[in-house]
């Protein structure tokens, strides 16, 4: 009988493509208004938050920095995947511009694939991080099938998801190093800086249907602040004080999102006493748009006004642990679907910090934008009854 296949001589099997699947963002000024509209379809984004948000677009040349950001993180994960012997294609794909999701499903297909793993730009479970992209990848599997003369219901590809990932330690490892280099680049003679944490606000009705294995949005930025605040300390040699704050709001003032904003926190901090500060994004994995303005733009110009020191810190980018992170994610994944199949037990799978593991599977109904409002809108990758 021929030995069972280890983790190391199956590779990605039963896999043969990898989707890394990502937001999208113009790439000129003519998309600016095209991808908003994408963007906010459905959604109650008012008009004058949308004039100002093409704004920030235009500022930079009507460009998003995230396409090219993708780019980089696929060649860095192509070359990941060939130093270990793993011969598989990357294809990337967007929700919300070119190209597409359902281009690169189409392209994987093409290719001969049939079972594809996705991995998703995205740290944290919620809405807009998890079932979003999930509701994505159904549409473009019934595109895909459409392409090829089939019933939309017809997928003629299987995408399984690699868990939300905030927790895996190799992002946290990058986010540690970010941290630590960010404070030795600090000026000598400024004070010890105060380390905020920022990510994207969302709708506190977002947050509150975000709960999975017990931890929101929130608190799983919470378990990664803590982690990443005890090990920089612990390098750095010398304690450091954190918070979490938020950027990049959007929806009717009358709306709750998470708070405090970023620029409200710094003004916060600066009547408190406050005159140093660390930001770190450990909300997204680039530099790309609501780094590049919310952060670099307004939050540092908004620093400057109060008189504060501010040093941004990298997101985890192609930064080594993050990628090889990720690859290992892809192998987890793979030997999951392997135990599945064959029924038997699953491999560990590590973390960092204090929540365990989430789902690999999506179990139904869970990071809905509401919770308890069913979208009516199948999402790939989960074990509610459409998949
Ligand atoms: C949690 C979260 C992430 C992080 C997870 C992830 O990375 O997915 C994220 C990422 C991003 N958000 C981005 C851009 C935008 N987000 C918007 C609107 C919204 N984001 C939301 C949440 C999030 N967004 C929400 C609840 C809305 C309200 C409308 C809705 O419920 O969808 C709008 C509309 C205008 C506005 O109102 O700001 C834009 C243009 C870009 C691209 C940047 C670039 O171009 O470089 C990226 C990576
Ligand atoms: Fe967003």
């Amino acid at each position: 009988m021929p030995a069972a296949p280890t983790a190391e001589t199956a590779g990605l099997a039963p896999y043969d493509a990898v989707l890394l699947s990502s937001f999208g963002g113009p790439n000129g000024p003519d998309d600016v208004l095209p991808f908003l509209r994408n963007v906010t379809a459905g959604k109650n984004i008012p008009d004058d938050r949308l004039a100002e948000v093409a704004e920030h677009y235009h500022h930079f040349g009507g460009r998003s920095p995230i396409n090219e950001q993708n780019l980089a993180l696929r060649a860095a994960l192509q070359d990941e995947l060939r130093r270990r012997g793993l011969d598989v294609p990357v294809v990337w794909g967007n929700r919300n511009w070119e190209p597409y999701t359902s281009d690169a499903l189409a392209e994987a297909l093409s290719g001969g694939a049939r079972r594809v793993v996705a991995l998703v730009t995205s740290a944290y479970s919620s809405y807009s991080g998890c079932r979003q992209y999930r509701e994505n990848l159904w549409t473009s599997l019934d595109d895909v099938a459409t392409r090829a003369g089939a019933p939309a219901g017809e997928h003629p590809l299987v995408v399984d998801k690699v868990r939300s990932y905030f927790n895996h330690p190799g992002f946290v490892q990058a986010n540690v190093d970010a941290v630590v280099e960010a404070y030795e680049g600090v000026d000598p003679g400024t004070a010890w800086p105060r380390l905020v944490f920022v990510t994207h606000s969302i709708p506190d009705t977002m947050e509150e249907a975000s709960v999975v294995a017990g931890a929101s949005y929130r608190e799983q930025h919470l378990d990664v602040a803590r982690t990443v605040a005890a090990d920089a300390s612990r390098r750095l040699g010398r304690p450091v004080e954190w918070d979490l704050a938020y950027c990049s709001r959007s929806g009717p003032p009358s709306q709750p999102w998470l708070e405090p904003d970023v620029n409200d926190h710094l003004a916060a901090l600066s009547a408190a006493g406050t005159t140093s500060v660390v930001l770190a994004p450990i909300g997204f994995v680039s530099d790309h748009m609501e780094v590049a303005f919310d952060l670099d733009t307004e939050a540092l110009a908004t620093a400057r006004e109060l008189g504060m020191s501010a040093v941004r810190a990298d997101s985890v980018g192609v930064r080594e642990p993050f990628v090889r992170g990720l690859v290992d994610l892809l192998l987890e994944r793979a030997a999951i679907a392997r135990a599945d199949d064959a029924g038997l037990p699953r491999p560990e799978q590590a973390t960092a910090g204090d929540l365990p593991p989430f789902r690999s599977v999506c179990a139904p109904g869970c990071c809905r934008m509401r919770a308890g409002v069913d979208s009516g809108r199948p999402a790939a990758c989960s074990t509610d009854p459409w998949s």
